[in-house]
């Protein structure tokens, strides 16, 4: 469906609308109206029902401000930058690769601030709203900054996505798993990025709601105990190598696409085919779909494999939905080395292993006298040190600098080496991360689009029973007062018995059942003259106008398998 015509349905009927509007808007933010919200609430409910319930993984919930040693540490500070440019006439600013993109339709992303400039000069490139000549290309964090505490004293951001708040707490997580590997920890919650420009409405936001999980897994087991039930499954890829190539992309099963070495691991190719899953039980149409890699250009550097979920618009063209990617040990790596604490794993060897090691033996009887009380905690902290570091220092330099507190001289004569044997039961490791990290807002936006349908006489959302916002309207067939009555108890008992219900009462019977087609109610249940007689109603559904008749006593079960048996 037409985006335009989508988005009049959906602001006029309560889904989206513009925030702050009687302010004259902001851009990049959007306000989930009645409908919107409960949509998205049953959205979220369905995620956490294929993550949380199903795979077994946990949901935390952390704060939406973090301080800046967490997201310096992250690479947030230095490198969430956009390549920016702006109008010197009237002053508008523009993200530049998305302005080449629109100009030129070469793809830029991952190039450089000076190329960047370059091109916008050798193609001519100017302002799309007055025709001004544009500036250089510069770097702009998007990150929002505050200030925490009254004084101010210590610098804050508004998250910029919320899988940080899995890994700063990582420590505690892997005691709550009992110190194994794999597993899964899910965030979702509001994310936010100052974006350049957001002129492409409720995909690109400032404030937006992601549902990331990150997977913890061996770096040598990327393996999934569950492939099997995904073995089948048939995705559209399109691959770094076919788009390089010019080429289209093309369906393949999941167990070839992992055979054909085609996505890097057996992981990673089950979160690629629950994300497709979990898109099509909640109405996107797998025609929309397809799962692009990422050229070399544009994955991150630490990255083994990254796969977007995109999904095709007219307004936009393919959009990015979901990210999945295999991120390995960077972000654990880099949160230790800021930190200084261990984020590794111990992982126990099936059998215990023998190894031979070079230790470094201090010598007591020299030690003692020249540090007296400090010698048993010099002596401690040699036996933790790199031998080699030692022997190298002793022999290159004649001494060996221990740093404690303060500084300790060790000379060749203070210590001995030797060859010991010694049995190891274990590793510490630094296990990798899969992150598939889902932009809620955007998946709602497709799921509208494409559930939009127009027939001749009506214009409707086909949403499924389980996510649309209101289940079931009920409708007396004409404005009696007994129908009326009868209609208003089923509703409340509805209600009461856990159904999102609505009655409606006004205009024609006609004009009752498109207003609760447009909003994609699935079911009408109408109170006639017969339901009077017998006790009987009609149920209606949306999508093909069926009727069938049904006991007002059996209505509860029957609507419970229409709806929750989806
Ligand atoms: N500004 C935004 N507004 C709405 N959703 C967003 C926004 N930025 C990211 N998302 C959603 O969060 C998901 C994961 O975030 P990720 O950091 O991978 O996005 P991204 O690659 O930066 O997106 P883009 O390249 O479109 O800016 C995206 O797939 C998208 O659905």
């Amino acid at each position: 469906m037409n985006h335009e015509k989508t988005m009049t349905i959906a602001r006029k009927r309560g889904f989206l609308w513009s925030s702050f509007e009687i302010y004259s808007g902001v851009a990049g933010f959007v306000d989930y109206g009645p409908l919107g919200a409960t949509l998205k609430n049953k959205i979220m409910s369905r995620w956490r029902e294929y993550y949380v319930v199903r795979e077994g993984f946990y949901e935390i919930e952390s704060p939406t401000i973090m301080p800046e040693e967490a997201l310096k540490a992250s690479g947030h500070v230095d490198h969430f930058n956009d390549p920016m440019t702006q109008c010197k006439e009237c002053m508008d600013v523009y993200r530049a690769d998305h302005i080449i993109e629109d100009a030129t339709g070469r793809d830029v992303e991952g190039l450089e601030n000076q190329e960047l400039t370059e091109i916008i000069s050798s193609e001519g490139i100017r302002c799309p709203r007055c025709g001004g000549h544009l500036t250089h290309v510069w770097s702009y964090n998007l990150m929002f900054q505050t200030l925490i505490g009254a004084k101010g004293k210590k610098t804050g951001y508004l998250r910029p996505e919320t899988a940080q708040g899995i890994f700063i707490p990582f420590k505690r997580l892997l005691r709550f798993f009992r110190n194994r590997l794999p597993f899964g920890v899910v965030q979702l919650g509001k994310s936010y990025r100052n974006e350049i420009s957001p002129r492409q409405g409720v995909i690109r936001l400032r404030e937006f709601t992601q549902a990331e999980a990150e997977i913890f897994v061996h770096p040598e087991d990327k393996t999934h105990p569950d492939f099997e039930s995904v073995r089948d499954d048939v995705l559209r890829l399109y691959p770094a190598s076919s788009q390089e190539e010019g080429l289209e992309p093309f369906e393949i099963t999941a167990g070839e696409a992992l055979e054909r070495g085609i996505i890097s691991s057996e992981v990673l190719t089950y979160h690629l085919c629950l994300a497709r899953r979990f898109l099509m039980d909640i109405g996107v149409p797998e025609e929309a779909l397809r799962f692009r890699q990422h050229l070399p250009t544009e994955m991150a550097h630490y990255a083994i494999d990254c796969w977007d979920v995109e999904a095709l618009t007219d307004a936009y063209g393919w959009i990015e939905i979901i990210g999945i990617a295999d991120r390995t040990d960077y972000d654990l790596k880099s949160h230790a080395e800021h930190s200084g604490e261990d984020l590794r794993v111990f992982i126990e060897y099936d059998e215990p292993r023998k190894i031979r090691k070079r230790v470094v033996k201090a010598e007591m009887g020299r030690l003692g006298p020249r540090f007296r009380k400090d010698a048993a905690r010099i002596v401690e902290a040699l036996a933790e040190k790199d031998p080699e570091e030692i022997e190298e220092a002793l022999m290159k330099e004649g001494k060996y600098l221990l740093e404690l507190d303060r500084e300790f001289e060790i000379l060749p004569d203070d210590v001995t080496f030797q060859e010991v044997e010694e049995t190891i039961t274990g590793e510490k490791v630094y296990p990798h991360v899969i992150e598939p990290s889902f932009g809620i807002d955007r998946i709602i936006y497709t799921l509208l689009l494409h559930s939009c349908v127009e027939e001749e006489d009506r214009t409707y959302f086909r949403l499924p029973p389980h996510v649309a916002p209101v289940e079931v309207t009920v409708l007396p067939l004409v404005n009696r007062d007994e129908m009326v009555d009868v209609a208003v108890k089923i509703k409340r008992d509805l209600r009461k018995n856990g159904f999102i219900a609505e009655f409606d009462s006004s205009g024609t019977i006609g004009r009752r059942y498109a207003r609760s087609d447009e909003i994609g109610v699935p079911f009408a249940v109408t109170v006639d003259h017969q339901t009077l007689e017998d006790g009987t109603v009609t149920l209606r559904r949306r999508d093909d106008c069926s009727q069938i008749r049904v006991g007002i006593d059996d209505l509860k079960s029957t609507l419970m398998d229409l709806i929750r048996g989806c």
